[in-house]
């Protein structure tokens, strides 16, 4: 029987998430939130900044109960799962009130996700605490991860038929996006530092109109200046977007010819997208980012056409500035924006072929308690 067909029964789960930078950390636990909730479970989201759900998540969600999670927090007993984001160590009182539950909860860490081989070997292992106030409890590491022996990725179980029935041109006119003859929609949300001065000159260089719509912060300012820089091409033009919804950043994704994502939430939702997108991951100092996108772009191109792989490939390198910044580029012709798209929604298809994240993390949880 498929996980998916199991009935869970409803638990409560305490996610615990602390926002280091960004918005990647917020951003993971609010779906993940969401994705628990619309799986009838119960969830308290404790957040040590809850500034940016005012725009991401305006209404809240049902099923969802967000709290303050302060120095001076009391907590209430923990619930029957505790989900603790990217190692951030909830507080001892809770730790120990965990440890002292006459059935104590199912404690999991949820990593970062990667496409590099330690996902595998990590994913579902056992890190048994020795001391400490949660002494006698063990954590689960629960790796993200692309393949059928990892956690997985946070995909909704409606999706694929809210897709079906977007309506890409009410859409783009109700965000005052409306778009001329024959003009390419390209999305950017990037890092300080991104080229973008490369990929505005390649896309002034073929003279077809495109619409640069940018997320508020790096991205809006970056396109600005590289439009100034080329002496504002007649054929480009930017829409500065105000930050919005993460159900209409989605949208976003699924209606533009092309997306340039960052980090890891947009990431993952530009391949539900299946759409051609770029990716920037993270820049670490130590350079690790590096392996981490070679692994991303080797698993997620292996079965695409060569043209459509050159394409992405390049693009990301230069996207991540891992390449020679003098190099010339491929131009996002309509043949190449065909490739890559193809790409995308082969690469897309084989991820929806298995289990969502939350469906494996239910399972999982039924397993070990
Ligand atoms: C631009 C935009 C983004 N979003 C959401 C989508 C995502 O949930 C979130 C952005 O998160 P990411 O794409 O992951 O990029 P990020 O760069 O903001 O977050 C990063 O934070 C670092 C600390 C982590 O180490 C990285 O792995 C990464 O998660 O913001 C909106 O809801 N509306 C918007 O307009």
């Amino acid at each position: 029987m498929p996980a998916s067909s199991i009935a869970t029964p409803a638990l409560l789960w305490d996610v615990f998430c602390r926002v280091i930078d960004n918005f990647g950390d917020i951003g993971v636990c609010w779906r993940l939130a969401c994705n628990l909730a619309e799986r009838g479970q119960r969830v308290r989201l404790w957040i040590d900044d809850t500034t940016a759900l005012r725009w991401m998540a305006p209404d809240g969600h049902d099923g969802v109960e967000v709290a303050a999670w302060l120095a001076a927090t009391s907590f209430p007993p923990p619930g029957d799962v505790v989900v603790e984001a990217f190692g951030c160590d909830p507080a001892p009182a809770f730790l120990a009130a965990m440890a002292a539950a006459d059935r104590p909860p199912v404690w999991i860490n949820l990593e970062y996700l990667s496409a590099e081989p330690y996902v595998e070997r990590s994913h579902a292992l056992a890190s048994p605490q020795m001391s400490g106030p949660a002494r006698g409890l063990a954590k689960w590491f629960f790796y993200p991860g692309f393949t059928a022996v990892t956690g997985g990725l946070l995909r909704e179980p409606a999706l694929s038929a809210e897709q079906a029935v977007f309506d890409r041109d009410a859409w783009l006119a109700a965000q005052g996006l409306g778009l001329r003859d024959g003009e390419r929609l390209v999305s950017v949300f990037c890092y300080p530092g991104a080229p973008v001065d490369r990929l505005a000159a390649s896309l002034a260089a073929d003279g077809r109109p495109t619409l640069l719509a940018t997320a508020p912060g790096a991205a809006t300012g970056a396109v600005r200046a590289a439009l100034a820089t080329l002496g504002e091409p007649a054929a480009l033009r930017q829409h500065p977007l105000p930050w919005l919804t993460q159900s209409g950043f989605d949208r976003l994704l699924w209606a533009a010819d092309l997306n340039f994502v960052r980090g890891e939430d947009s990431w993952v939702r530009a391949q539900w997208a299946g759409r051609p997108f770029v990716w920037q991951a993270y820049p670490q100092d130590d350079g690790a980012h590096g392996p981490k996108i070679g692994a991303f772009l080797a698993l997620s191109l292996a079965t695409a056409a060569p043209d459509a792989a050159e394409t992405i490939r390049d693009w990301t390198a230069a996207w991540n500035a891992l390449d020679d910044p003098a190099a010339a580029l491929p131009a996002w012709t309509p043949q190449a924006l065909a490739a890559t798209g193809a790409a995308a929604r082969a690469w897309r298809d084989r991820l929806t072929g298995s289990a969502d994240l939350v469906t494996r993390l239910l399972a999982f949880v039924r397993e070990k308690r």
